[in-house]
C-alpha cells in the first residue's frame, strides 16, 4: 500500500478502540478473562477482519499484535484497537458468551468505544461510516450507554461509554465509577514528517527491532518489554508490556497521502506532559490530538490543566505547537462534560 497513487491505495489509520472491563464472578471462582482459549480469541478476530501476527506475555496480560492493530487481555479488562476496514463492534456478542462461558465473570463492569473520525469514511463497512449507526448498535447490546462527539476544526473524536451491565439480561447498573485508577492516553498524530516516515517502510531497516531503537521508541516509556512488527513493504506495530500490568502500543502508518500514527498507554503519570513531548519528538507529528480518559482516582488533578496549558512545556514543545494544531480533552469522573453530546 506504499505506493499512494490512486484512491484504491488507501489505508484508514484510525483505530475503532474497544475497551471493557468485567466483574462479578461467584466468591469460588478466580475470574480472568485470559482462560477464554487462544483458538476462540483467533475465531472473534474473524468477526473482525484480522488476525494475530505476534504475541508476548506476562504475569498480568497478553499483548497482541494484530494485523490491523493490537488486542490486549488481562484479568478483568479486554482492549480491542483496530483500524483499516475492521468490524470490531460485530465481535461483542461472541466476546460477551466467551466471558460467561470460560472467565467466570458474568458482568460488563465499564465499557469503552471511541474512535477519531476517518478520512475515508467511504471505505468504511456500512455500520463505522457513520458514529450514529456505532450508537444504535451498542445501544442494542447495552443499555444506560451513551455517546459523545467532540469537535475541534476538522477534526472530531467519538465517545461511547456505559458502566456496569450484567451481561445475561444487558440490564445496566450504574453504581457509580470504579474505585481502581484507570487512565487511558491516546496520542493521534497526522500529517508526518515524511523523512521520519521513510523509516517504516522495509528499504532502510528490515527488522522491526532495528527501526524501534533508530527512531527512539524503546526510549519513550523505557520500561517497556517489547513486541514489534514491521509489514512489507511499509507499516509498523508495537506493544509493550511491564511486569506491572500497564501497556502501551503504537502503530504506524507512513503513506505519505494518509500518514497517521497512534500512541496508547495506560500508565500513570504525575505529570503527562514530559511524555506527550517524548512522543510528539519521535514522530513529528504535523497535527495530533490527545485525548485522556480517566476516572476520579487519576493520580493527578493537574493534568486536564496541564493538557490545556502544553505551550509552557519548553523550548522543542513551543517549537512543535507552533505547527500542530492540537486538540485536547478531558472527561473526568465519568462525568458529561464533553462539550458536544451527540445524541
Ligand atoms: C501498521 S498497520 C497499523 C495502522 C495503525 N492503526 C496506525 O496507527 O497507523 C497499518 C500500516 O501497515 C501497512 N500494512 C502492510 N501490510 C499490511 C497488512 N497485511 N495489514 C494491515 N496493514 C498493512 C498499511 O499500509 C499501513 O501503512
Amino acid at each position: 500500500m506504499c505506493d499512494s497513487s490512486d484512491t484504491i491505495d488507501f489505508f484508514e489509520g484510525a483505530e475503532k478502540l474497544l475497551e471493557i472491563w468485567f466483574m462479578g464472578c461467584p466468591d469460588d471462582v478466580i475470574g480472568d478473562l485470559r482462560k477464554i482459549p487462544r483458538q476462540k480469541l483467533e475465531n472473534l478476530l474473524k468477526l473482525v477482519h484480522c488476525e494475530v501476527i505476534s504475541f508476548s506475555s506476562n504475569e498480568f496480560i497478553d499483548a497482541y499484535v494484530l494485523s490491523e492493530s493490537s488486542m490486549f487481555v488481562s484479568q478483568k479488562r479486554f482492549i480491542l484497537k483496530t483500524c483499516g476496514r475492521t468490524t470490531p463492534l460485530q465481535c461483542i456478542k461472541l466476546l460477551l458468551i466467551l466471558v460467561q462461558h470460560y472467565s467466570g465473570f458474568h458482568e460488563v463492569e465499564k465499557m469503552f468505544y471511541s474512535r477519531k473520525n476517518f478520512k475515508r469514511p467511504d471505505f468504511q463497512h456500512n455500520l463505522y461510516k457513520d458514529f450514529k449507526q456505532e450508537i444504535a448498535f451498542l445501544d442494542n447490546c447495552f443499555k444506560n450507554g451513551k455517546g459523545y462527539c467532540i469537535e475541534n476544526e476538522n477534526d472530531r473524536w467519538y465517545l461511547y461509554f456505559l458502566h456496569s451491565t450484567n451481561i445475561s439480561d444487558f440490564q445496566s447498573k450504574f453504581d457509580g465509577v470504579s474505585v481502581e485508577p484507570d487512565q487511558t492516553i491516546e496520542i493521534l498524530m497526522s500529517d508526518l514528517d515524511l523523512k521520519l516516515m521513510d523509516n517504516f517502510k522495509k528499504g532502510r531497516f528490515f527488522k522491526a527491532n532495528e527501526v524501534t531503537k533508530h527512531c527512539g521508541i524503546d526510549k519513550i516509556l523505557p520500561f517497556m518489554e517489547i513486541d514489534d512488527y514491521l509489514f512489507d513493504p511499509c507499516g509498523y506495530s508495537m506493544n509493550g508490556i511491564h511486569e506491572n500490568g500497564s501497556y502501551m502500543t503504537i502503530h504506524v502508518t507512513p503513506e505519505p497521502k494518509f500518514s497517521y500514527v497512534s500512541f496508547e498507554t495506560n500508565v500513570p503519570h504525575s505529570s503527562y506532559k514530559e511524555l506527550i513531548r517524548r512522543v510528539a519528538e519521535t514522530f513529528q507529528p504535523g497535527k495530533f490530538i490527545v485525548t485522556l480518559l480517566a476516572n476520579k482516582n487519576l493520580v493527578t488533578s493537574e493534568t486536564p490543566k496541564e493538557l490545556k496549558n502544553l505551550s509552557v512545556v519548553g523550548n522543542r514543545w513551543r517549537q512543535l505547537t507552533m505547527h500542530c494544531q492540537s486538540a485536547m480533552f478531558e472527561i473526568q469522573e465519568y462525568t458529561n462534560e464533553c462539550s458536544t453530546i451527540y445524541l
